[in-house]
C-alpha cells in the first residue's frame, strides 16, 4: 500500500516550505533560550500575562533579552556598550551603528563638538529645533519658521520622512581632501547645486561636528565619505525629532498642568529676572518610588552576541520604581532617582552624545517661552495625551516592547555572568495587557 499521499508537485513543494519555515521561525530560535538557564524569566513572543525583571522574546528570529532590572541594565549598558538601533542603508555607517573601534574613533573625533564648554559658544537664540541641530551641528543657518519652502528645510523634513532618496550623487572631492562640509550638507539635503548653501553656511571658524569629522579625513577615501554623510544624517535624524517631541509632550503637560506651569514660571522669574541661565537642572520628572525589600539574588548567563534591549517606556512606567507613574509630577526630581531606573538618553559609554545639547536646547526654550507665553488647553485637547495615541495602535504598552518599541537596543560581544538580583515582588501585572 501506499503511505505517501497523492499531491500534486506543487504541494509538495508547498508542504516542504511550510515545515522549514515553520523549523526557521517556530522552532529553531527557542532553543537559544532553552540552552540557557532561564528558568527565572518568562519566554513569551506575545503579550504575556506576567512579567519579571528580564524576559524573552523576537524580533523575527532574532532572539532578544529584555531587562527591567537596574543591576542588569547597568552591567549591560556600562559594560557592554554595543548599541544597534536596528538601523541600515544610508544610516549603516552612523555613529549610532557602529561597533568595537569603529565607534570609538567616530566618538572621539565627535565628542569635543558637544562638550559642555562648546556649548557656551552656541548661539542658541537664532532659531529653534531643527534650526538649532542645523546650526551646530553643520554651522547652518536656517530659519524654518519664516521660511518654510527654504529647500534645505523642504527637503530636510522629506528626510525626516524617510522619504529620501537613498541613490545619493558620487562624493565630490576638494582640495583632494574628500568632501567639504557644502558637499555633504548638498548631499543631506539633495540640493542640486551647493550654491544655494553657500550663503547660509557661517563664514566664521565656528566649529561644529561636521567640521570635525572632515578635518578628520586624512586622505581622499569614499568609505569615509559615506561614514560622514552617515553621521551628518544621523545627527539631524537623532537630534531633531527627539527635541521637538519633547518639547511638545512638555509643553502639552505643562498646558494641562497649569498649577506646575505657574511654579515654573515663578521660578524662572525669581531666577532669571532678565537673562536666560544655562545649567539649571529644571527637567526631572520621575522618581523611584522606593525599593522593595524582598530581594532575591541569581546568576544570569547571557550568552556572547545576545540582542538585549531595555524597553525604557515600560522601565519609565514600572510600579516596582514609579507611584502614579503615568503622572506628570515634576516635583520628583527632588528625590534621588537611580539612573538605571530613568534612562531617557541612555547610560554608559553609548549614552546619547547629544544629551546635554538636548537639554540646553529644551531648557532654553521652556524659559523663553514661559518668560512670554502661558500654555493652555481647548476643548479638544485630550485629557491622557497616550490615551489618544494608543487609541491608534493596535498594541498594548507590554506588546509595544515585543514590537521594540520605544527601547534601547544592544548586542552583548562576550559572554556574560550577570548578578541579578530580582525583586521578588516584581512579578507583577502589566497594565494594558
Ligand atoms: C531630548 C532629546 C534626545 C533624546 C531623548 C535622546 C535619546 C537618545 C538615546 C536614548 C540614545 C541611545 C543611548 C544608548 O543606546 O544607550 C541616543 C543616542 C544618540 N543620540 Fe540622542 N537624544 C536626544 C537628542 C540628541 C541630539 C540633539 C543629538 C545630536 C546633536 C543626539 C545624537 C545622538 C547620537 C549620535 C546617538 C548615538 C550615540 C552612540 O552610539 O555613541 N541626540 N540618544
Amino acid at each position: 500500500m501506499d503511505l505517501m499521499p497523492n499531491f500534486s508537485l506543487v504541494t509538495w513543494l508547498l508542504l516542504i516550505l511550510f515545515l522549514s519555515l515553520l523549523v526557521l521561525y517556530g522552532l529553531w530560535p527557542f532553543q537559544t533560550f532553552k540552552k540557557q538557564d532561564y528558568q527565572h524569566v518568562s519566554t513569551s513572543s506575545c503579550c504575556s500575562e506576567a512579567v519579571l525583571d528580564a524576559y524573552l522574546s523576537f524580533d523575527g528570529r532574532q532572539p532578544v533579552l529584555a531587562g527591567l532590572d537596574p543591576i542588569l541594565i547597568k552591567n549591560i549598558l556600562v559594560k557592554e556598550c554595543y548599541t544597534n538601533f536596528g538601523l541600515n542603508g544610508i544610516l549603516g555607517s552612523a555613529i549610532s551603528m557602529a561597533e568595537d573601534e569603529k565607534w570609538k574613533r567616530i566618538r572621539t573625533v565627535l565628542s569635543p563638538a558637544l562638550t559642555s564648554g562648546k556649548l557656551k559658544e552656541v548661539n542658541i537664540f537664532e532659531a529653534y529645533s531643527m534650526d538649532v541641530v542645523v546650526s551646530t551641528s553643520f554651522s547652518v543657518n536656517i530659519d524654518s519658521m519664516s521660511n518654510p519652502s527654504d529647500p534645505f528645510v523642504t527637503n530636510m523634513k522629506k528626510f525626516l520622512r524617510f522619504s529620501v532618496n537613498p541613490v545619493l550623487p558620487a562624493p565630490g572631492a576638494v582640495n583632494g581632501r574628500g568632501l567639504s562640509k557644502e558637499v555633504v550638507l548638498g548631499k543631506i539635503c539633495l540640493l542640486p547645486t551647493t550654491a544655494s548653501l553657500t550663503a547660509s553656511v557661517c563664514p566664521q571658524d565656528q566649529i561644529d561636528f561636521l567640521q570635525l569629522m572632515v578635518d578628520s579625513q586624512s586622505s581622499h577615501d569614499s568609505s569615509n565619505d559615506e561614514e560622514i554623510l552617515a553621521q551628518a544624517r544621523v545627527f539631524v535624524f537623532a537630534g531633531y525629532e527627539t527635541t521637538s517631541s519633547t518639547l511638545s509632550y512638555l509643553s502639552y503637560n505643562l498646558a494641562t498642568h497649569p498649577d506646575v506651569q505657574q511654579q515654573l514660571r515663578d521660578e524662572i522669574d525669581a531666577y532669571l529676572p532678565n537673562r536666560v541661565k544655562e545649567g539649571e537642572e529644571m527637567l526631572g520628572l520621575y522618581q523611584k518610588a522606593g525599593w522593595k525589600q524582598d530581594r532575591m539574588e541569581e546568576i544570569v548567563t547571557i550568552p556572547k552576541h545576545m540582542v538585549v534591549m531595555i524597553p525604557a517606556y515600560v522601565l519609565h512606567r514600572d510600579l516596582a520604581y514609579w507611584l502614579e507613574q503615568e503622572e506628570f509630577r515634576p516635583e520628583r526630581r527632588e528625590a534621588s532617582i537611580d539612573p538605571y531606573t530613568f534612562l531617557p538618553f541612555g547610560a554608559g559609554p553609548r549614552n546619547c552624545i547629544g544629551m546635554r545639547f538636548a537639554l540646553l536646547i529644551v531648557k532654553v526654550a521652556v524659559v523663553v517661552l514661559l518668560q512670554h507665553f502661558s500654555f493652555r488647553t481647548f476643548k479638544d485637547t485630550p485629557v491622557r495625551i497616550w490615551d489618544g495615541v494608543f487609541h491608534y495602535l493596535p498594541f498594548s504598552p507590554t506588546e509595544m516592547v515585543l514590537y521594540n518599541s520605544f527601547c534601547i537596543h544592544l548586542r552583548t560581544n562576550r559572554e556574560l555572568s550577570l548578578m541579578h538580583i530580582k525583586s521578588l515582588s516584581s512579578l507583577r501585572e502589566f497594565r494594558g495587557c
